[in-house]
């Protein structure tokens, strides 16, 4: 028999109105077999030239076509339902994702045989723009809409709400300084030097358009890892004893070499560094969660390739995963956005220089490209169609 005290209705934290967390991923695959599959789902009505695909698809045939991501998200998964279980709450954690299995049409469907009414989104994506948010809230919005489950003032089955972009959440930040400092003890450990090297923060590259369409709060997407990375940069050399040096490179452009997209490219800046006489280098992944394909290819295997290439000491930090502080730090966020749709006054935590970003996004909030409407519905904002 489950017992229940006055005790505990009175330290229980407030969950209401959710009755559903929704883990919402990117996907990846499992398999060769799921390979080309996969690439078809991630690219449809993208354009993305095959020669793309086919390069893309080689890196994960190296990896005997398994991405790291869905054990990832299992993990992350785990590691939330334990803290959800420390601090008393009964909610249970539906994980989906964008472009492979479990489905977002999958996830709807656990949720429904769950008899939840409301769930509350978690994306893997700590910072905005088109790939990071409104792309998770169109691909909500288009999945209910083939359930003939949407109508124009939004779901008429399972409701949902969005966790806010979580890039300066003090739990997000503190698990990128403890990964960090981690990597500078890695580095010592080889011999480099720690107060010459050059902390060299990486995250995925988008095209300057959609880096223009990106400003929500003051902030395009790239200016959000800037704030972040000071954040971070200020905590490390703290505890350091030093001052650290520190650039932001991006990986895994693709599109047209005629369009433009964020730089530099890590491979050229670790280039650009050691012409510079830099020796030492700490590569930390702020804008990957956990260790996807990207982070397996683009950095530990090319970039680590150019490093040695170039004669440099080089480490990849940890991605934030299934840390303590990065853990601890989404459930905070969750009982956050729980008073938020309750109507509640909340002192959102924050770290940095931007505010906390929206709960509901605002029209036009992450489009494709400026001024370009997607002509998509998407959910959780103020207007699902603008
Ligand atoms: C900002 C951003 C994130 C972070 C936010 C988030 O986490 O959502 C992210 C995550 C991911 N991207 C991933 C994989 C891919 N992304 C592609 C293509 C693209 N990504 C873009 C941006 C982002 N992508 C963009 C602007 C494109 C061009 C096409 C388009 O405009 O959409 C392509 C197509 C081939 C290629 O050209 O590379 C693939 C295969 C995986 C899975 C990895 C695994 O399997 O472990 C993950 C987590
Ligand atoms: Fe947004």
């Amino acid at each position: 028999m489950p017992s229940f005290s006055a005790q505990d209705a009175a330290t229980a934290p407030d969950l209401r109105p959710y009755d559903a967390l929704f883990l919402y991923s990117f996907g990846g695959p499992n398999e060769p077999a799921d390979v080309v599959p996969f690439l078809r789902n991630v690219t449809a009505g993208k354009g993305i030239p095959d020669a793309r695909l086919e390069e893309v698809g080689e890196h994960y045939y190296g990896f005997g076509g398994k991405s790291p991501i869905n054990e990832q998200n299992l993990a992350l998964k785990a590691a939330l339902e334990a803290e959800l279980a420390r601090r008393g709450i009964e909610l249970p954690v539906v994980w989906g994702n964008r472009n492979w299995a479990p489905y977002t049409h999958d996830a709807i469907t656990e949720l429904e045989g769950l008899h939840a009414q409301r769930a509350v989104a978690l994306v893997t994506s700590a910072f905005s723009s088109y790939s990071g948010c409104r792309q998770y809230r169109e691909d909500l919005a288009v999945v209910l809409e083939k359930r003939g489950q949407l109508d124009g003032s939004g779901s008429t089955g399972v409701r949902f709400d969005k966790i806010r972009s979580y890039f300066n959440h003090p739990g997000f930040a503190q698990a990128n300084v403890d990964a960090v400092l981690d990597g500078y003890a890695a580095l010592a450990a080889q011999g480099g030097d720690g107060p010459a090297a050059r902390l060299v923060f990486v995250t995925h590259s988008i095209p300057d358009t959609m880096e223009a369409a990106s400003r929500v709060s003051r902030a395009t997407y790239s200016e959000q890892h800037r704030d972040l990375a000071r954040t971070v940069v200020a905590q490390v050399s703290q505890r350091l004893g030093h001052d650290v040096a520190w650039d932001l490179a991006f990986c895994s452009r693709s599109g047209p070499p005629s369009q433009p997209w964020l730089e530099p490219d890590v491979n050229d800046h670790l280039e650009a560094i050691a012409a510079d006489g830099v020796h030492d280098v700490v590569l930390s992944p702020i804008g990957f969660v956990s260790d996807h394909m990207e982070v397996a290819y683009d950095l530990d295997t090319e970039a680590m390739e150019t490093a040695e290439g170039l004669g440099l000491t080089a480490v990849r930090a940890g991605t934030v995963s299934t840390r303590e502080p990065f853990v601890r730090g989404l459930v905070d966020l969750l009982l956050e956005r729980a008073a938020i749709a309750r109507g509640e006054e909340v002192d959102q935590a924050v770290v940095g220089e931007l505010p906390a970003f929206r709960s509901v996004c605002a029209p036009g909030c992450c489009l494709r490209r400026d001024g370009e409407p997607s002509g998509v519905p998407a959910l959780c904002s103020t207007d699902l169609y603008s």
